[in-house]
């Protein structure tokens, strides 16, 4: 088998924002429990990210893992198998994983523990990604994994793997970098095929690449090579690129920080991008009733593509609430797009004409600055001139 040492580097496109998934094979000690070898300098490639000027949040597996450690040492026998043990396992294991993370950052860490349903209903999926963003703001470190103890087998994200896909769309990362045990995606299972070669970028998932994608090669890893092409279809899907490195070495972790992929690239292209983006936010019928803007905030929509802020809306037609799509007008009632409204129209209506920072002192509370933010809003003549 050649290693993926044989081939250049490929040179990775200057990103803003990123997901680092480290998966459980990076994170299991032999003898079980978690060993932070290899998340050390993981941790230092996102430390010299956040001092670039990146934002990164963290998708760490190893949560099962360290669970059989804690029970070992404190002697504790399992009650039976089957998934309420696992997911005991997974809940007392989060903790040690949260602590490993905490020692070896810098900055404060956060625990985000994502379900199946959090990502499937709206408002839950507004509220996480409101979560992250603010994260994100407050440079704190998200650590975010599957929330075990509430995922059922039948509705299971599965795989960290596909989380981190859906955590980068989440937070509309620039790339999804997947730290794994192996150096490059192989023409086979290098396991199982001696004359496997490594792949220094894939332009498309094709099924052809698929079929050389096996299983897992630990009994800690989860979804083997399947899970990270399926990673990369769904990221790809909304036009983030994917990196598939090998996590274990320090040398390819720091190249990475210097804009070196010593793995394996996937491409997406920026159509891809706009084109889900566009046909998702175009096709989600709007509820009845919308927001009026004057004529400076219609400019910064249109022109600047720039979020609703209170200050510019003059009225609010009907009901809507929270995370529902809204349709926004001028001011003599042309239609001007439409978005998901981040307040629902009895609180636009305390806040039509307010500054962004007054929020909080008008309601009490407050969900962010924007009420429609950009990157959920829709310009039509954007659309129309084929510019979105
Ligand atoms: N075509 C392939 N190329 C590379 N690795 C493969 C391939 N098919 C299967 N694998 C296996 O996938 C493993 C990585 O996945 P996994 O064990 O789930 O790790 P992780 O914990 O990082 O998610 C590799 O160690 C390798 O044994
Ligand atoms: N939530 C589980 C995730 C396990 C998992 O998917 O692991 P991985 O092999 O990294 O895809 C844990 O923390 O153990």
């Amino acid at each position: 088998m050649s290693s993926a040492a044989s081939l250049p580097p490929f040179r990775i496109p200057v990103w803003r924002r990123a997901v680092l998934k480290v998966g459980s094979n990076l994170l299991a000690a032999e003898g079980g429990g978690l060993d932070d070898r290899h998340a050390g300098p993981l941790a230092a490639f996102v430390q010299h990210s956040v001092d670039q000027g990146r934002e990164v949040v963290l998708v760490s597996s190893g949560a099962v893992a360290a669970g059989r450690a804690v029970l070992r040492q404190h002697a504790l026998k399992a009650t039976g198998g089957g998934l309420a043990a696992r997911q005991a396992l997974a809940a007392m294991g989060q903790v040690p994983v949260l602590e490993m993370w905490r020692r070896l950052s810098a900055r404060p860490v956060a625990q985000v523990l994502l379900s199946h349903d959090d990502i499937r209903h709206r408002r839950r999926y507004l509220n996480a990604r409101a979560t992250l963003r603010e994260l994100l703001a407050l440079d704190v470190l998200a650590v975010v994994n599957e929330n075990d103890t509430v995922a059922v087998d039948e509705l299971k994200l599965g795989d960290n793997d596909n989380l981190a896909a859906i955590v980068a769309s989440l937070i509309e990362a620039d790339v999804l970098l997947i730290a794994s045990d192996i150096d490059a995606l192989y023409t086979g299972d290098p396991r199982i095929d001696a004359a496997a070669t490594p792949i220094r970028q894939v332009s498309q998932v094709t099924p052809e690449i698929m079929a050389m994608a096996g299983g897992s090669g630990s009994v800690v890893g989860t979804g083997g090579m399947r899970t990270k092409l399926k990673a990369a279809v769904t990221a790809a899907g909304r036009g983030i690129p994917t990196a598939l490195f090998d996590g274990r070495s320090a040398a390819t972790v720091a190249a990475l920080g210097h804009g070196e992929l010593h793995g394996t690239w996937f491409h997406a292209t920026a159509e891809q991008r706009l084109h889900a983006r566009k046909h998702w936010l175009r096709h989600l019928p709007a509820v009845a009733g919308g927001i009026r803007i004057d004529e400076g905030a219609r400019h910064a929509l249109s022109d600047r593509r720039a979020s609703l802020l209170p200050g510019g809306i003059v009225q609010v037609d009907g009901e809507f609430r929270r995370g529902d799509m809204v349709a926004v007008y001028t001011a003599d009632g042309l239609l001007l797009g439409q978005g998901l409204c981040q307040y629902g129209a009895a609180e636009v209506r305390c806040l039509a004409g307010q500054h962004s920072r007054d929020i909080e002192r008008v309601l009490g509370y407050s969900h962010g600055t924007e009420v429609i933010h950009r990157d959920d809003l829709v310009v039509l003549d954007r659309l129309l001139a084929g510019a979105w």
